[in-house]
Formats: structure tokens, sequence, C-alpha cells
């Protein structure tokens, strides 16, 4: 059979911790000067009590947040409350409007990651919905001994995610000890990312050498592969694809929207509390003192 083209690593960066919420810390992968489309922002968050991300909103777009380690409270203004424990996903579709708090609720430092996926224009103002994910609910492909896949969205050997992802979206978690390789698959017309948790491999057909806190960009070839291998170290990391919407985005902090006059309804409908944010009047979240 024909050999298949494979992804490149085009680039790669070192994210470097910085505050951010009340007290936390994140290494900022993509968000800062990166972007890529359909993805605004992925954090690996390490928080400790009294820090967290009190009380705030979101409209235009989806967070994925995944838990390594410790636990997250979340509650919103609908009365929607829960625990984000190790290994849990929780995937929040803000849509027209949330307005939430997400604080640690172990005395350990929590971490993990927080991606934000764009919403297209139709889905930019839908009800909001949440997708949680317990780490048991979450599926895991083991094409050989000694890799490990884990779903969180999208399908790896076989194995499906249960997630609806409105933007075409595939989230893994791969552990690979040393002396492994593998090949997973990526539709053609997706880009792509990966984060490296632990240990370091060797990324893409180019090989590109990934360690730890480096984020590594696919190129764009319409390669339906990525080829990874573990040759000196076990290797733990993070692969984020997703398809691109090609729409303009204009974002003022938790808002991303279209264009400048749907910013400014959107600052408009938050201060006065209408519009999908009338819950936000005089509620305060109860884990966020
Ligand atoms: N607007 C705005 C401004 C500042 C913030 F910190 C946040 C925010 O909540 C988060 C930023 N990264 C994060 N990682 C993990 C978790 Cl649980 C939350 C966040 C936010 F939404
Ligand atoms: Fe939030």
């Amino acid at each position: 059979m024909a050999k298949t083209l494979a992804r490149n690593i085009t680039s790669s960066f070192f994210a470097k911790s910085r505050s951010e919420g009340v007290g936390a810390i994140v290494r900022r992968c993509i968000g800062g000067s990166k972007t890529l489309d359909p993805f605004l922002m992925c954090d690996i968050f390490e928080v400790t009590p009294p820090a967290g991300f009190p009380d705030h909103p979101h409209r235009g777009f989806e967070t994925v947040t995944y838990l390594l380690e410790g636990a997250i409270a979340h509650e919103d203004f609908g009365g929607n409350k829960g625990l984000i424990g190790p290994g849990d996903v929780q995937w929040m579709t803000a849509g027209r409007g949330v307005v939430h708090a997400e604080m640690p609720a172990s005395k350990v430092t929590s971490r993990g990651i927080q991606l934000w996926i764009n919403l297209s224009r139709e889905y930019k103002m839908i009800e909001p919905a949440y997708q949680d994910l317990k780490d048991s609910d979450i599926p895991r492909a083991k094409p050989e001994p000694g890799i490990e896949v884990k779903i969180i969205a999208g399908e790896s050997f076989g194995v499906k995610s249960s997630v609806f992802t409105r933007t075409p979206t595939m989230i893994m978690d791969f552990k690979l000890e040393k002396g492994k390789k593998i090949e997973q698959q990526i539709p053609k017309d997706h880009q792509g990312f990966i984060y490296v948790l632990n240990g370091s491999g060797y990324f893409g057909e180019n090989q590109f050498k990934g360690e730890e806190h480096n984020a590594l960009f696919l190129d764009d070839n319409n390669g339906d592969h990525i080829p990874v291998e573990a040759k000196d170290v076990d290797l733990r990391f993070m692969l984020f694809t997703g398809k691109p919407l090609k729409e303009p985005m204009v974002n003022y902090g938790p808002f991303v929207m279209n264009s400048e006059e749907e910013i400014l309804q959107t600052m408009f409908d938050f201060n006065q509390t209408t519009n999908g944010f009338e819950r936000a009047k005089k509620w305060r979240s109860s884990i966020a003192d």
C-alpha cells in the first residue's frame, strides 16, 4: 500500500510560567503570541488554595478543562456545580453566556489543562451546555504493550470518544514507554499542536525533538497522520487538532465573537445582565469568597 503523507513539526516553543486569574500559574501554549484556528487559548495551569479563577463570564466559545492532579470545583450562575477530579474532563459550551467560578478543591496543587475552542457563528449564541466526563468514562486505546492513548475527543486505533464536538476537534493524552513509536491518524483538514507533559520524544516525519513544556506545531500539509517516537525516555504528550473555522475573530478577554459590533453588544449584555446574562444579576458563587 502506498505510504500516505505524514505531518511535520514546523516550530516549537517553551511555554514559560506566568500568573493568571487570582494567584494561579499557567504555561500558555496557545493564546499569547500564538493562535491556531479554531483554538483560542491553551493553558497548562497550576493552582493552590486560596488562588483560583473566581467569578467570570464567557461567550462565543467552549472551554475544555482536563485535570491531571488535584481537583477543581466549578459553579455557574445557573446553579450547575461540581467537582472535576484527577483524569476528569469538563467540556463547557459557553455559547450565549456563562458566568462561573473555577476554584481548586484540593489542599495539594491542582494541575491541569484548559483549552478554549472557538465556536462558529451559527453556534456562538446557543444555550450553554456541559459534557462532564469522569476519568473512568473516557475510553483508552492500547494498540500494543507500552502504549496508551486516552481519547478525550476524536478517534484513535478504532476507539472513539463519546464527546459531541461542534467544532471538529481531537484531544488525546498519549503515554509511550521508552523505545515505542506510534502513528496517530489526523483528519487532513485539521490544524494541530502537541504539548509535551513528561519526558521527551521525536515528532513528525522530520523527527523534531520535543521536551517537557514544549508546544510543537504541526504543518498543514494535509498529511493524514503524525509519527511519534519515544527514543530516550518514557514520553507523555497531548495532541490537539481541530478544523479551522476561517471566520473573522474579534475577542475581548472571555468574549469571542465575529465583529466589533458583536463584542460591544456582548459587553452591553453582560453589564446590563440581558440577552443570556440575566442569571448573572446579583449572582455570586459560593466557592470563590
Ligand atoms: N477571562 C479570563 C481571564 C483570566 C483567566 F485566568 C481566566 C480563566 O478562567 C482561566 C485562564 N486559564 C485558566 N486555566 C484553568 C482554569 Cl480552571 C481557568 C482559567 C479567564 F476566563
Ligand atoms: Fe472559566
